[in-house]
């Protein structure tokens, strides 16, 4: 069984975090995800989220905490994956691989067909946005 080692950026804005949507391809095909992908030989997690994210979303993140490891086991593959709370930083969002993008709030996350593998990173990012409030003004050039 062929084993994948990924990451995801869970990035959070304004008491919103973006979700994305696969494309029509395989296992996860128009499921909704964390944008990210597979770690490339030599990267660290860091590196390898910051490649990824300029890469589909032609944009600049700071990757801030460590939200968990998930693993989970498709059909074709085994996935780990490691997701990162993250923050924008540079770049207008331009969906350079997804079919479809949204900023949702805690009480929407649950409105999404997601991967299987992202249910435990979903809820934990619903726990982190509750406890900040959707009021929280964190724009992009803050910190
Ligand atoms: N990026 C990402 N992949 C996820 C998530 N949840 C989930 O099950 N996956 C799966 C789908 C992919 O088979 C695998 C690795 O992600 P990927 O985006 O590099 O996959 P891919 O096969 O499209 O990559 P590529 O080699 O075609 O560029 O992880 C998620 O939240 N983000």
């Amino acid at each position: 069984m062929k084993n994948i080692e990924a990451v995801a950026a869970v990035i959070m804005q304004g008491g919103r975090v973006f979700c994305a949507q696969r494309k029509d391809e395989g296992e996860t095909a128009r499921l909704w995800e964390f944008p990210g992908g597979k770690i490339e030989a030599g990267e660290t997690h860091s590196q390898a989220l910051e490649r990824e994210i300029r890469e589909e979303l032609e944009a600049g993140i700071s990757v801030e905490d460590f939200i968990m490891t998930v693993s989970y086991q498709y059909v074709h593959f085994n996935l780990t994956m490691h997701a990162y709370r993250c923050r924008l930083t540079s770049g207008e969002i331009v969906l350079r691989e997804h079919l479809e993008s949204r900023w949702l709030a805690a009480d929407e996350l649950d409105s999404l067909p997601w991967a299987p593998a992202d249910l435990p990173i979903v809820a934990r990012a619903k726990e982190l946005l509750e406890r900040e409030g959707s009021s929280a003004d964190d724009g992009i050039v803050t910190r």
